[in-house]
């Protein structure tokens, strides 16, 4: 039995793997296209290859171009680490660190900075047209390390702006069963860019500090984005994706700060389901550009404020009437989520303003069906350990006052939807004539005979 389509970089002849995997990796790729020409030989021929690399750090200094199918690159550990936490140590601490840098197997993206978000800023591009689409492409299990930000031209030094042209993988042409699973990615403007995807799979990754973590772009449909730990930056989207149909999101921790946790421009009959979304600001799931026939189902919300020194003041410039969710379309079914919308009164912008919830801004039809909205106000408190500031925010409960808001706002450019049992007649503002509403009881709703405050009843035992 010939394994001559198992390569591992450390001793594959050509190129040196630490200075550039990149030459590498190509280098393996056209041994793999020289050796498997044939299409229809003993009933098969071109069956792909495995490139292995062991935990280590390889710089990549020439982009990979992938244009054939079933090649798998794999490593041993996703490597993740926090740099944005350790950039934002004083210089002097470093020293006593245990590791500067994040580890197991891992690729550090030296390309000189690309136009954002174009390919040829990227680690990693996939590209090749005809028939048929490239399928099977599969990425596992290392680390793509962008390694540093620049400066954007703001106040914030650079290792927090977020931006520096580097992607991590770019799909360019229509692709077919590609798999993206236990990665790491880390401090790139664009971990994933993937166009004209079908049945893609983005499972169990880990995909923070990076500008946009995971973009889905011209069309596609059937794909899924399931059991990933995912946080982009301020300017960025946690998970963007526009004309796909059948998108499963499902069981993803989405943390903080992108702009949006979940964004959808033209995304229809696709499901948001039992995910936890975190954000520090409003916008955090978008149905935008007639997303239509969508279920946002019983996933949890937390809106909060920025507990972390260094990132007080940055926004995504949207004020708390936007809406936690925003719908523009046909026929959404939002049902069973839970809010917690947990803010100190006098942050809340404009001033004075009560906080909306589910803003329904065009199309018809949707359904809004028991939601429930916790809304606090709290005494905003932040601290220079990044942990211990996000950890603290997260477990105070309790001893707050309750905060006024909208749990549905219904414009007048959306008519004829459902909403029930998603917060008390006086919470949801919707033309009655317009739109069904049933308002969730209010527990000092008083009929004849009812129990009053104070009154003592008698439980039958
Ligand atoms: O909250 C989980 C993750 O968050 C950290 C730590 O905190 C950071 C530092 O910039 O703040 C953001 C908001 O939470 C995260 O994107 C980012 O990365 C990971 O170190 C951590 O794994």
């Amino acid at each position: 039995m010939s394994h001559s389509n198992y390569y591992d970089v450390t001793t594959w002849p050509v190129g040196n793997p630490s200075e550039d995997i990149g030459e590498v990796i190509n280098s393996i790729i056209a041994d793999i296209k020289d050796r498997q020409t044939a299409t229809d030989e003993n009933d098969g021929g071109k069956p792909g290859a495995v490139i292995y690399l062991p935990p280590g750090d390889y710089h990549l200094r020439t982009q990979v171009l992938i244009d054939i199918s079933f090649l798998r690159i794999q490593g041993s550990g996703h490597g993740f680490t926090s740099s944005s936490i350790r950039f934002n140590v004083p210089k002097d601490e470093w020293a006593g660190l245990h590791e500067l840098w994040p580890g197991g197997s891992r690729v550090i993206v030296d390309l000189p900075p690309g136009a954002a978000g174009d390919s040829t800023g990227a680690a990693f591009l996939i590209e090749r047209e005809g028939s048929p689409r490239i399928s099977s492409v599969e990425f596992s299990n290392f680390c793509i390390d962008g390694l540093h930000f620049i400066p954007d031209g703001s106040e914030l030094p650079a290792e927090n702006s977020y931006v520096n042209g580097k992607t991590g993988i770019y799909v360019a042409s229509a692709n077919d069963s590609f798999r993206i699973n236990g990665m790491g990615f880390i401090y790139l403007e664009n971990a994933l860019t993937i166009h004209k995807a079908d049945a893609l799979s983005i499972h169990d990754n880990f995909i923070a500090e990076c500008g946009s973590c995971i973009e889905l772009r011209g069309w596609g449909q059937a794909s899924k984005i399931t059991d990933n730990l995912i946080g982009a930056g301020f300017k960025g989207h946690s998970i963007y994706a526009e004309n796909h149909g059948g998108l499963l999101i499902t069981a993803n921790n989405i943390f903080p700060r992108g702009a949006s946790s979940i964004h959808f421009d033209g995304v229809t009959r696709s499901s948001v389901s039992n995910n936890r979304l975190h954000s520090f600001y409003p916008g955090m799931v978008i149905l935008a550009g007639n997303s239509s026939e969508n279920l946002v189902a019983t996933n949890h919300f937390l809106r909060d404020h920025e507990p972390w020194t260094p990132f007080l003041g940055v926004d995504n410039g949207r004020n708390d009437l936007f809406g936690l969710l925003r719908v523009s379309g046909n026929n959404n079914s939002v049902i069973g989520n839970h809010f917690s919308e947990v803010l100190d009164a006098r942050g809340v912008r404009p001033t004075g303003a009560a906080p909306v919830i589910v803003r329904l801004v065009e199309g018809a039809g949707n359904f809004v069906s028991n939601n429930h909205v916790v809304a606090l106000d709290v005494r905003a408190e932040s601290s220079d350990s990044c942990f211990a500031a996000q950890v603290d925010a997260l477990l105070t409960t309790g001893a707050s006052d309750g905060l006024a808001v909208t749990t549905v706002l219904v414009e007048s450019g959306s008519a004829r939807n459902t909403i029930l049992d998603s917060g008390n007649d006086a919470q949801v503002i919707a033309d009655r004539r317009a739109n069904a509403v049933r308002a969730t009881p209010t527990i000092s709703f008083e009929p004849e005979g009812a129990v009053r405050s104070g009154q003592t009843v008698e439980i039958p035992r």
